[in-house]
């Protein structure tokens, strides 16, 4: 500054035009803004002004330095992953990020109810409480001795619809540090997951995990033993890697389809999450309704390998034939107004055929009307294996007496746990099992075979579990309730039908 007020008026003009290009070229919207503020600095009337002058000139060259500075920083000294929002890796990495400390204290947060959390509120005043994460912006951490940028910005797509964009990005060219901080992410969700079912439904064209549930035990399902021993020999050899090459030689797509019909509330839903839970698969679920052919065939080609497609009383899937008897190829009008597309059954039928699917899906559809499934959708193919689940049997509602009265083994006997207590919790049960045997055969005497669902047998039987002769003295009457009930129910649909004609 000095040689510049030393200098002649003129000189210092043209040595500050002389600069004003090279700023212009460094930092490209400051022009404008500076020029007035330059011919005033230049040839303003008091020192005043110039004083203000310089002074706003210094902030606004502090701010384009800061972000130019920033963006340099951040291209060529520092490492950055992003995450989709619609990965899995998103939702391991956000769930490390919600563990860490400085989640708690971002300073710009969104705030939601804690649906997920486990803790039990003991009061009235310990309900509905809060969560927050970080959101629309950055947050520094440390992770072993580097800091680490989290950014995460909440857009408005064109359609109207949330997007989440989120990466991390840390001062350093070594992006192995990064990938051994999305590793330690992975561990912790995997810990998290550990003996739970992921389920993932459809958002639009992609997948999204929705919950994950503590794995269903197969033994909890209760059904015709020889029907699920071959049914998990069946699930079994199809995932032996063998069986993989197996197809691959023979040139065949490596996928496998189940169908599961019978009345409601037989275990088809339960059997399908216990299949996930014995094999450890993600249970990738579809809703027909909300789909069309596109979002359809996207979906399918973003499976994972060795999952579970679950299509949920496909039945009602508004896929039709033409009346010349062929696949219907054009899309049809749905249930939510003319201009909504669903899909045909010709996409259907394609996508089953694997030609845009992942290697090995195993395909669980469940139904109540077999008979209401067009013959292409359920032929050897597409469906290997069809299994009906009965109305319960006598050995189901002996097995369900059992299932609700008797202490359930415990699944995890520790290693350090003497035989000695193995054995006795044994004769525990042993000897449990032979007071409730007189009782079970007198239950099972009383309720009528093939006439009701576990489901319903399980729900009357769960409203007297603390006492099975309750159970027992109450069932004819409950019988006799669920009977009328259905009478006038399918009166009242009689009745309906006789008013459409
Ligand atoms: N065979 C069974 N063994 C054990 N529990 C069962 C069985 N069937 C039904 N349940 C219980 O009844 C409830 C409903 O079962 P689920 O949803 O699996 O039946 P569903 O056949 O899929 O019914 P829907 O056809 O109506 O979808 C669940 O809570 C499940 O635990």
């Amino acid at each position: 500054m000095a040689s510049l007020s030393n200098a002649s008026p003129t000189h210092n003009q043209s040595f500050l035009f002389d600069q004003m290009p090279l700023l212009d070229l460094f930092f490209s919207g400051l022009g404008p803004a500076t020029s007035p503020a330059w011919s005033l600095l230049t040839g303003g009337p008091s020192i005043y002004s110039r004083a203000v002058c310089i002074g706003g000139l210094l902030l606004l060259f502090g701010k384009h330095a800061s972000e130019y500075l920033g963006t340099l920083l951040e291209t060529y000294f520092s490492s950055k992953i992003e995450v989709p929002y619609t990965d899995e890796a998103y939702d391991m990495h956000i769930f490390w990020v919600y563990s860490q400390p400085f989640a708690r204290s971002a300073r710009t947060s969104l705030a939601r109810i804690d649906l997920k959390s486990s803790a039990e509120p003991r009061s009235h005043a310990e309900k509905k409480s809060l969560h927050y994460s970080p959101c629309n912006g950055r947050s520094y951490f440390w992770y072993k001795c580097r800091l680490f940028v989290f950014n995460r910005q909440r857009t408005l797509g064109a359609l109207g619809n949330t997007r989440v964009e989120a990466c991390v990005s840390y001062f350093g060219r070594n992006p192995a540090v990064l990938r051994e901080l999305f590793n330690e992410c992975r561990r912790f969700y995997l810990e998290s997951v550990k003996n739970k079912t992921c389920v993932f439904e459809h958002q639009g064209d992609m997948w999204k995990a929705s919950k994950s549930m503590a794995k269903r035990e197969m033994s909890t399902v209760i059904i015709d033993k020889k029907l699920k021993d071959m049914l998990l020999d069946d699930v079994s050899e199809f995932l032996d890697p063998k069986t993989r090459t197996w197809y691959t030689r023979r040139g065949l797509p490596y996928q496998r389809g189940y169908l599961l019909h019978g009345p409601p509330g037989t275990g088809k839903s339960s059997l399908c999450l216990s299949i996930a839970g014995h094999f450890d698969l993600d249970v990738y679920v579809l809703t027909m309704s909300s789909l069309n052919n596109h979002s359809l065939k996207s979906l399918f080609a973003e499976l994972p390998q060795h999952c579970i497609v679950l299509t949920e009383d496909v039945d009602a899937t508004a896929v039709h034939r033409k009346l010349d008897g062929s696949a219907d190829a054009s899309p049809i009008a749905g249930q939510n107004g003319p201009g909504d597309k669903k899909v045909s059954l010709s996409t259907l039928l394609n996508v089953l055929d694997g030609l845009a699917s992942s290697e090995g899906r195993l395909l669980i559809m469940t139904t109540n009307h077999i008979e209401r499934l067009d013959p292409a959708l359920i032929r050897p193919g597409r469906v290997d294996i069809k299994l009906e689940l009965y109305l319960a049997d006598e050995d189901m509602i002996n097995q369900l007496f059992y299932f609700v009265y008797s202490t359930p083994p415990k699944s995890n006997v520790r290693g350090d746990e003497s035989e000695r207590n193995v054995y006795q919790a044994g004769e525990e049960r042993a000897g449990e099992e032979c007071k409730l045997l007189p009782l079970a055969q007198e239950f099972v005497a009383k309720v009528l075979k093939l006439e009701f669902s576990p489901a319903e047998i399980l729900s009357f039987l769960l409203a007297n579990k603390h006492s099975p002769h309750h159970a027992i003295a109450n069932v004819a009457v409950w019988m006799e309730k669920l009977q009328g009930e259905r009478t006038k129910l399918t009166r009242t649909l009689w009745a309906l039908d006789d008013d459409d004609d």
